[in-house]
């Protein structure tokens, strides 16, 4: 199943950077594995914003539940999930 996700990132303006760095190299890691696995399938970042829009690739809302709560910067982030289904248009045979 395909989920249309936009992440804002809203961290604490008094975060130590060097925390806040190290948060953001384990989302960048967390987020490229994914990628290479086929789950996360595309990520756009918002232009002059804080945020992404990103494709996933998930089982079910389970399996998408648990990608995204397992998010290094999960706590840290307003997040906002809309399913998608096959456009009787597309011609793109994976898009499920
Ligand atoms: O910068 C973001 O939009 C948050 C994020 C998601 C994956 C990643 O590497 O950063």
């Amino acid at each position: 199943m395909l989920y249309h996700v936009a992440m804002t990132v809203r961290l604490p303006a008094d975060m130590d950077p060097a925390v806040a760095g190290e948060i953001k190299a384990r989302e960048k890691a967390y987020s490229q594995a994914l990628q290479q696995q086929g789950v996360w399938r595309h990520i756009w970042r918002v232009a002059g914003l804080y945020e992404n829009v990103s494709i996933f690739d998930c089982r079910d809302n389970a399996h998408l539940h648990e990608v995204l709560t397992g998010l290094p910067l999960y706590p840290h982030m307003d997040i906002a999930v809309t399913p998608l289904c096959r456009h009787p248009s597309s011609v793109r045979e994976d898009d499920r």
